[in-house]
């Protein structure tokens, strides 16, 4: 065990902190260690860590002395490190008005957030901010806040009223250009406060505020009682230890209004080129995961590592890569076939015991950022990605009849949407055949309801597709969707593209 917890630094070092929103699992097991290792370089920083509501992890750590352990879980490797990076944390709900001082202190110079995709408030149909929202709302009509972005907007205008000292808004979120799409999301309820207000605080983003894009990159899973163990024969009794795998990787833009840890003596990689990184991460890792995770579970599938091991799935996956691939601008020297060498070895990991369940969770937000701009990418050049369009099927076919899935609705992802989509199952059961009934929910929740967004839920052919696979789901399972979907493209050789996709008709 090492540990990496320097005494007497608790409370020290206050003229140099970082606000983490998000005290989840990723934080505590990626920019947690980097500012801890990159502290041995350059002034150490500290962190104060925000959850939003739950309580449990800054109980565990208060009675902890703020410490915690991540346990490195590699094939036949386990290292149990002790992090002590984060040296104060609260809940925001218990303690209203905190968030908002934190964010005017000016010795908070970078703002950080892991609040998952669903934090941001983000419109499926407009992809800006939701203003419809109820978070959204109640923040808009001046309560104390409640969303990200209320808080957000509601500590910078502080701030820009009190010290106006610049400050960055770190978003480490598996969002498409998540800095600047965290800003454009600012920039939008600032639009829609009291004109004084919201002038004021576009003034104060357009002059002290940075969004730097970043992509980050480690599959770090849920606790369980295993990693417990593990901590607690390395020597450490720890209620909320991390489990994470041994990659770890982070790009980002150096564009820090306040400056920032020496994170680059810890390995991240700084560079004017994140989005070419975040787009190959997004699309190849987190696209394929969610592919892996629906399959899965449709398959009675557990784990992801099971999923990957499968050889329908992995056939699938493989194809889905190689879709994925040809719409990539490469960063310069980005050695991709490698990388989707690394990635297969990164999902067979079995020691991370990876939920499909928990990868699965909140596909109608994640998917909006693993499908469309790829689908629409294939489609502009006359090829239909059936590979993507299964991707959706799957989803869609977990989420509308979750009670048909191997096991129970039991075991269903959760999702903001789950009651919605479940309706429009009920609604689509009706048809005659299978494929009626694939066709009408494919358009109730693409067209009707552009779950996916407007553009992807006007391209027939997609919506077709969606459908015929749902059909071939329900008719032969995943083989038969997979078997569907194979006349393609090469699953191997990258750049191939589509060609005829899936067949059509069939009750
Ligand atoms: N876990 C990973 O492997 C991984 C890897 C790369 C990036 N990420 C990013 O980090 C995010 C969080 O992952 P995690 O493993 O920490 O998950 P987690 O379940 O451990 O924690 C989720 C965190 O998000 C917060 N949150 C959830 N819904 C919210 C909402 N509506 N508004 C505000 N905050 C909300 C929770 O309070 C919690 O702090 C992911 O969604 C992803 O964007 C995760
Ligand atoms: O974290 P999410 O919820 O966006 O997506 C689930 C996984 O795909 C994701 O957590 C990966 O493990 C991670 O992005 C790897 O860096």
């Amino acid at each position: 065990m090492t540990d990496g917890h320097t005494g007497g630094r608790v409370g020290g070092h206050g003229d140099r902190r970082i606000l983490h929103l998000g005290l989840g699992n990723f934080h505590r097991a990626h920019q947690a260690l980097y500012t801890e290792d990159a502290g041995r370089f350059g002034d150490p920083w500290t962190i104060t860590g925000v959850a939003g509501s739950t309580r449990g992890v800054v109980a565990a750590l208060r009675r902890q002395r703020m410490r915690y352990s991540v346990v490195t879980l590699g094939p036949g490797q386990t290292d149990v490190r002790v992090v002590g990076s984060i040296t104060d944390a609260f809940v925001a709900a218990d303690e209203p008005g905190r968030t908002t001082d934190e964010i005017a202190d000016p010795a908070t110079r970078v703002v950080s957030l892991t609040v998952t995709e669903k934090g941001y408030g983000i419109s499926a149909r407009s992809r800006g901010l939701d203003l419809d929202a109820p978070g959204i709302r109640h923040d808009l009509a001046g309560g104390p806040p409640r969303s990200t972005v209320g808080r957000l907007a509601a500590g910078l205008l502080r701030r820009c009223r009190t010290s106006a000292a610049p400050v960055t808004l770190l978003s480490c979120d598996n969002l498409t250009a998540n800095g600047t799409t965290l800003a454009g999301l600012l920039r939008d309820f600032a639009g829609a406060m009291p004109a004084r207000d919201g002038a004021e605080l576009l003034g104060f983003l357009d002059d002290a505020v940075t969004c730097p894009d970043t992509m980050v990159d480690r599959i770090v899973p849920a606790t369980t009682g295993e990693h417990r163990r593990l901590a607690a024969e390395a020597g450490f009794h720890d209620d909320v230890p991390v489990p994470a795998e041994p990659f770890t990787m982070w790009v980002m833009r150096d564009s820090f209004a306040a400056g920032r840890p020496a994170w680059q003596e810890a390995g991240a990689v700084l560079t004017d080129r994140v989005q070419d990184y975040e787009t190959v991460k997004v699309r190849l890792l987190n696209g394929t995961h969610s592919l892996l995770a629906c399959l899965g579970l449709l398959t009675g599938h557990d784990l992801i590592a099971d999923a990957a091991a499968d050889p329908v799935i992995a056939r699938a996956a493989a194809r889905l890569g190689d879709e994925y691939e040809a719409t990539l601008v490469l960063p310069d020297g980005f050695d991709v076939a490698a990388y989707r060498r690394q990635l297969g070895e990164r999902f067979a990991n079995r020691r991370l015991a990876h939920a499909t369940a928990q990868v699965a969770a909140d596909g109608s937000l994640k998917l909006a950022q693993r499908v469309p701009d790829a689908a629409l990418w294939h489609m502009r050049r006359g090829r239909l990605p059936a590979t993507l369009a299964l991707t959706v099927a799957a989803w869609l076919k977990c989420l509308a009849h979750p009670d048909r899935l191997p096991g129970g609705g039991g075991r269903a992802p959760a999702d903001p949407n789950a009651a919605r989509l479940r309706a429009l199952g009920e609604r689509a059961a009706g048809g005659g055949t299978p494929a009626r009934r694939g066709r009408d929910l494919a358009l109730l929740c693409l067209q009707e309801e552009a779950l996916l967004g407007r553009e992807l839920g006007e391209r027939t052919e997609f919506v077709t597709a969606v459908g015929e696979l749902l059909a071939e789901l329900e008719r032969g399972g995943v083989p038969a969707a997979v078997e569907a979907t194979s006349g393609s493209g090469p699953s191997a050789g990258g750049h191939g593209g589509g060609g005829p996709a899936v067949p059509s008709g069939g009750p």
